[in-house]
């Protein structure tokens, strides 16, 4: 059966409303058959290798070769009811409940930010260090927040900067994208190292990358036993941040920051607790009701105490870690432009059907 105009033009209204993002794996060929169906075959310039989306968009218009219009008009219909369950398109559009990918939730004189982006093991999007970084800036100005807490929804605490962030290229290209990067991570460590208040690391599963890194500016960090630590950097061409070229030689000696940091080995929570990194490891079994029992008991104790005490122990270091952020800030905004970034997320992201 053909597909008519109106029926193309209700399925688009249809791909709108979608509750539920259909990947983007399905986006690409709805996109292909979107432009087969209205302009014929794939007519413009091959783009260049760097510029991910555009790219990927053009495969897969150009792998539809000479598809009729028509043929790609129903075939982009069906595509869309296939994904568009009656319950589907009653056009409501609204978020629901907790999904959204930082959660900031208060009580008992616990501030908590919770990542929550299960599905993609919390990898940490440009919007959602934002976020945090907005959180963190509220909550310490809040006389009614006591400590503030980082944790992940799901099984892995997080699994460090989301790789697509450097896909979206803007106008400035790459080099855009590097250098708003570096002012953002400049920015988000910087708001850890001056963060005024207890800040906690509930660390519910694996941690790669930043979210370890900036584990050496947290006033105390507990594990579960299912934790793991890892910081891949030198198998992304990417090198330290979160300050961990200053804090992990300082906190487990330079031979044991030197295996993490640059040869990318991956530490269990109980290794991790040995070296320093961690403050205690508990059995996953337990570990969210111990914790959160231990930090209400904390957050009773009298707050400007705990600041004061903060400042005594933090402030001697605080102009180093400001440098020393500015310094691997800057020196990961050229790792970013490299051919060794850029393969190692081309890797990642074409193993994930990403591109
Ligand atoms: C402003 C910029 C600041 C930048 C600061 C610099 C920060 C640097 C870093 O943090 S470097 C570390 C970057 N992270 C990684 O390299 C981890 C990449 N992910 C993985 O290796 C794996 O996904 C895993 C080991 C975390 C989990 O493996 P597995 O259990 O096999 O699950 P999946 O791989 O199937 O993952 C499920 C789902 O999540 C997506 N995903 C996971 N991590 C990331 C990520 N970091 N970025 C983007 N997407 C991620 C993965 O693609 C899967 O999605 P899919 O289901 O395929 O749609």
């Amino acid at each position: 059966m053909r597909a008519s105009q109106k029926d193309f033009e209700n399925a688009m209204n249809q791909v709108k409303l979608l509750k539920k993002d259909p990947g983007n794996e399905v986006k690409l060929k709805l996109y292909a058959l979107y432009k087969q169906a209205t302009e014929g075959p794939c007519n413009m310039p091959k783009p260049g290798m760097l510029d991910f989306i555009n790219k990927a968009k053009w495969d897969a218009w150009n792998a539809i070769g000479s598809l009729p219009k028509e043929t790609a008009r129903k075939n982009y219909v069906d595509l869309v009811s296939s994904l568009s369950p009656s319950s589907e398109s009653s056009g409501r559009v609204d978020k629901e409940p907790g999904s959204e990918s930082v959660v900031i939730t208060s009580e008992d004189g616990i501030t908590k930010i919770m990542l929550n982006r299960p599905a993609q093991k919390n990898a940490i999007t440009i919007q959602m260090y934002q976020e945090i970084l907005s959180a963190l800036e509220a909550t310490s100005k809040d006389d009614n927040s006591v400590i503030t807490v980082l944790t992940g929804n799901g099984d892995y605490y997080s699994s460090g900067n989301d790789l697509t962030n450097f896909t979206n290229l803007p106008p400035g290209g790459i080099e855009e994208v590097a250098k708003t990067g570096s002012i953002l991570l400049r920015d988000f460590v910087d708001c850890f190292i001056d963060f005024p208040k207890p800040l906690i690391a509930v660390v519910n599963g694996p941690a790669v990358g930043i979210a370890v890194t900036l584990l050496g500016l947290f006033d105390a960090v507990y594990a579960s036993d299912r934790a793991t630590f890892h910081t891949p950097f030198t198998q992304l061409g990417q090198t330290a941040e979160g300050c961990s070229s200053y804090t992990f030689p300082k906190i487990m000696g330079p031979a044991k920051a030197i295996e993490m940091l640059i040869f990318g080995k991956k530490l269990t929570a109980h290794e991790a607790c040995a070296q320093g990194l961690v403050t205690e490891v508990f059995p996953d079994s337990t570990f969210q009701k111990e914790v959160w029992a231990r930090l209400k008991a904390y957050a009773k104790l009298p707050p400007n105490a705990m600041r004061i005490s903060k400042e005594l122990i933090r402030h001697n270091e605080k102009e180093k870690l400001h440098a020393v952020n500015a310094e691997e800030s800057t020196a990961l905004q050229g790792r970013w432009l490299s051919e060794e970034c850029m393969n190692a997320i081309i890797n990642f992201l074409s193993r994930k059907s990403k591109l």
